[in-house]
């Protein structure tokens, strides 16, 4: 089928009959390889063939389509993977892989356990940005942008660079078994012998196309979950009804429904939002159909024109960047961007960058960020960060990090 030694890619839509079982891609698995795996699909890929460094302000997805077709024709059907930063000017890191391979189905944890690193990383320093007080000091001055009416929703995110060597292939295994139906991800991106890898797990798809039929499941609105059962199921309810949350997930939706119907001829938006759970945290969720006017668009396209969506940037657009530019105070790079696969065809799969780290040979990087909208309360964003930083900090064994007192922060 290809010309490359070794090379394999399995068409997308030939799934179903006996696909490459998941967990037996992620036995191979190898450091520096590629691997985005969610409930519908996992891929597994290998090398470089091209890679597509445009930024999205360059036509990016016009570059893409055409080094796949270009690769369609000349050398057989490979996909295009990598990850789009937040800011539109940044360079994207995408790329056709020279082994490619496609399993239907979640990556649940195979028989096989790899042996854990003991000890389980050891932490040896942590550098926020900004810092605790930092943060809820942004907040505080972006609530104030909201009561002057210049912006009516803007995220916020920070960051902790923690000194630690952290396993990809463990780290990408551990957060597979804990949350199998989120969108999970390892994308090497090592050039020129600097090693570094985003590794995430997020449960926030921007836009899955397959044919006709494209989904898009903005997240916002969250509250962190805890074990108590008959708290945390009062905790989830409590979301449900907040008219703060509701409002911060409606700018949401609105939005991806407004981006989506020039390109749908059908489109299905829900009244209201349900709700969805991660290990660490409840969201409120709106699942967001549409069949498209011409199934040959491709599914980078359309995640590009919902980028960035206010989940992740704030409402009105232009007003939260210049927002997040000037209070932030730290470069996002990849977090809050997006992260996937699209085939010659133009179906693929791109989530939402959030719940990862950049993983680095000494050091690794988490990020989070949360909506800040009229009624939010510094304190309770710092927390609601706190909680999306566990995702990668339980799963990397570095939780303790958190624990840390302020005024050392
Ligand atoms: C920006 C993040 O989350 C977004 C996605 C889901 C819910 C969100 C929220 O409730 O604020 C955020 O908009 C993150 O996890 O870092």
């Amino acid at each position: 089928m290809n010309a490359i030694p070794g090379t394999l890619s399995v068409p997308y839509d030939s799934l179903t009959p006996s696909p490459p079982r998941a967990t037996s891609l992620l036995r191979a698995y190898r450091r520096h390889d590629t691997l985005f795996s969610s409930s519908q699909v996992q891929l597994h890929a290998r090398g470089v063939l091209e890679t597509v460094d445009a930024s999205a302000c360059d036509g990016l997805a016009e570059t893409a389509r055409e080094a796949l077709q270009r690769t369609a024709r000349k050398i057989g059907r490979l996909p295009l993977l990598g990850a789009v930063p937040f800011a539109a000017d940044a360079p994207a890191r995408l790329w056709i892989p020279r082994q490619a391979v496609f399993a239907a189905g979640q990556a649940r944890h195979g028989g096989e356990r790899r042996s854990l690193p003991v000890p389980l990383p050891h932490c040896d320093g942590v550098l926020p940005q900004p810092t605790a007080q930092g943060y809820r000091d942004s907040v505080s001055a972006a609530l104030q942008r909201i009561d002057a009416g210049r912006v009516a929703k803007v995220v916020l995110s920070r960051s902790l660079r923690m000194q630690a060597r952290v396993s990809v292939p463990w780290l990408l295994e551990r957060l597979l078994s804990r949350h199998p139906d989120g969108y999970t991800y390892a994308i090497d991106l090592t050039r020129n012998g600097d090693s570094a890898s985003l590794v995430g797990s997020s449960p926030e798809l921007l836009l899955r196309k397959r044919g006709a039929q494209v989904l898009s499941n903005p997240l916002a609105g969250s509250i962190p979950r805890v074990a108590d059962p008959a708290e945390d199921a009062q905790r989830a309810q409590g979301l449900l009804s907040s008219a703060k949350d509701r409002h911060e997930h409606a700018l949401v939706v609105d939005a991806v429904a407004a981006a989506l119907a020039p390109h749908c001829r059908k489109l299905q938006v829900p009244a209201a939002p349900s709700l969805l759970s991660t290990p660490t945290m409840w969201h409120l969720s709106t699942r967001v159909e549409g069949e498209l006017l011409d199934p040959a668009a491709s599914s980078l396209q359309l995640a590009l024109a919902l980028h960035p969506t206010p989940a992740v940037c704030g409402y009105p657009t232009v007003a939260a960047q210049a927002a997040i530019r000037e209070l932030e105070g730290y470069d996002r790079g990849l977090f809050t961007g997006l992260v996937g696969w699209s085939d010659p065809e133009g179906d693929g799969e791109w989530a939402v960058t959030i719940r990862c780290a950049l993983v680095e040979a000494d050091a690794v990087t988490a990020y989070a960020g949360a909506g800040v909208v009229r009624g939010s309360q510094p304190q309770a964003e710092l927390d609601e960060t706190s909680a999306k930083l566990r995702t990668m900090l339980n799963a990397m064994g570095l939780a303790q990090v958190l624990d840390v007192p302020e005024s050392a922060a």
